[in-house]
């Protein structure tokens, strides 16, 4: 099972939904990092459950503990331990679906190709996963900080509810001022409202992340299949219930000319510079300096408080309803996933550009 990601600077996260625990190992981190653990407990807290009244209401501090490869706060160069356990399982939501598949969760497929399947949460097919990638993003992020790279995602729209601004025209520290994560507080009380209003419908309903990827240098990425932005593309994927990603001028760029499209050079002090950026910092696979910046859709959450036609493992018909804690949106706790994936892919990008010139 690909449990891996990176090359360099590598994760591997284990652990189940309703199990003891789950954690991750992170491997090629260099040694003299400091090892902000507040950092780290502060991103966890941005993505766990139980939050908000727009979450799943599934109540996990997210503690974490780190085993090994920290030594007096710095990293020691040698392999990153860390785990969180499980405090809060409801099992027993799910007794009612251990032989039956919940309509787009992962459990018809899963079923089908181990022949097992920890019906519990949905096991390792929850998105209680994403706890272990944040943990090892928190750790990526102080690495690129050291670089002077940052990177800030932020809700951009929920079902057709959309920001319709430009990250330029947003004050993108007022992010966290609200519980969907949208720095334009007007936008973001009626994505709360929408939020509510499904949730209390027994629905679910999909949305989208924005990021912001600033500092970069220039030579991120590989001309042919390590492209920057295939690496971002397949993080991004890698998320739970995503279905869309796209860099830049993205869909909307083939409305577009050449000579409207096209990023004008120009000489900036010692830096070239462009002076559009639909190429979305990213020129053949490889980072040109400029912002990096990219949307990621998420779909609306499988599990809905709603009888729906199924099967169970016989092939007999079924009729399945959702029970227990769920998210109604998955939007706002997505965020600082997708920054944690974001940084994972260009702390292993400025990991391995290390090598390639003298
Ligand atoms: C932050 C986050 C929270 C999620 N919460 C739920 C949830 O409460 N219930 C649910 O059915 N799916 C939830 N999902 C989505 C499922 O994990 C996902 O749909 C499932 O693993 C099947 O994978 P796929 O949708 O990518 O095909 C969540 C996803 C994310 C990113
Ligand atoms: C536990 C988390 O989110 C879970 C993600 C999830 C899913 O199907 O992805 C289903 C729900 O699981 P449970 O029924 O066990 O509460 C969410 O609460 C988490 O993010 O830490």
């Amino acid at each position: 099972m690909g449990n891996s990601f990176g090359r360099i600077f590598r994760i591997s996260t284990f652990g189940e939904s309703h199990g003891l625990g789950l954690g991750v190992i992170i491997e090629g981190c260099p040694a003299g990092l400091p090892i902000d653990e507040d950092f780290i407990r502060e991103e966890m807290q941005r993505r766990k459950p139980g939050q908000s009244k727009i979450t799943t209401q599934r109540k996990e501090e997210d503690e974490f503990q780190i085993l090994s490869g920290v030594f007096e706060g710095k990293s020691t160069g040698t392999p990153i331990g860390l785990v969180i356990m499980n405090t809060d399982q409801k099992s027993k939501d799910y007794s009612h679906i251990a032989d039956k598949f919940r309509p787009s969760h992962a459990d018809f497929t899963y079923f089908e190709k181990y022949g097992v399947r920890d019906y519990r949460g949905g096991g390792r097919s929850s998105a209680r996963e994403t706890a272990a990638r944040v943990a090892a993003g928190a750790i990526a992020k102080l690495f690129l900080r050291h670089y002077g790279i940052t990177v800030q995602a932020f809700v951009s729209q929920v079902g057709d509810l959309k920001l319709g601004k430009s990250y330029q025209e947003l004050d993108l520290a007022k992010t966290e001022d609200n519980i969907v994560r949208c720095p334009d507080s007007e936008t973001a009380d009626r994505m709360i409202e929408l939020i509510d209003q499904v949730r209390k419908d027994r629905d679910t309903i999909g949305g989208i992340v924005s990021c912001v990827v600033k500092g970069t240098p220039v030579g991120l990425g590989e001309p042919v299949f390590d492209r920057l932005h295939a690496d971002l593309g397949k993080a991004m994927l890698s998320i739970n219930a995503v279905k869309g990603f796209e860099y830049g001028s993205g869909f909307e760029g083939v409305k577009m000319r050449g000579s409207q499209h096209n990023d004008a050079f120009y000489q900036e002090g010692d830096r070239v510079r462009t002076r559009s950026n639909h190429s979305g910092g990213i020129q053949g696979g490889i980072s040109n300096g400029e912002d990096i910046y990219f949307n990621v859709a998420f779909k609306p959450v499988a599990t809905i408080m709603q009888d729906q036609e199924s099967v169970n493992e016989s092939g007999e018909s079924v009729v399945v309803s959702g029970k227990g804690r769920h998210d109604p949106c998955v939007v706002p706790r997505a965020v600082p996933i997708v920054e944690a994936m974001a940084a994972l892919v260009l702390a292993d990008h400025l990991l391995i550009s290390r090598t390639n010139k003298l």
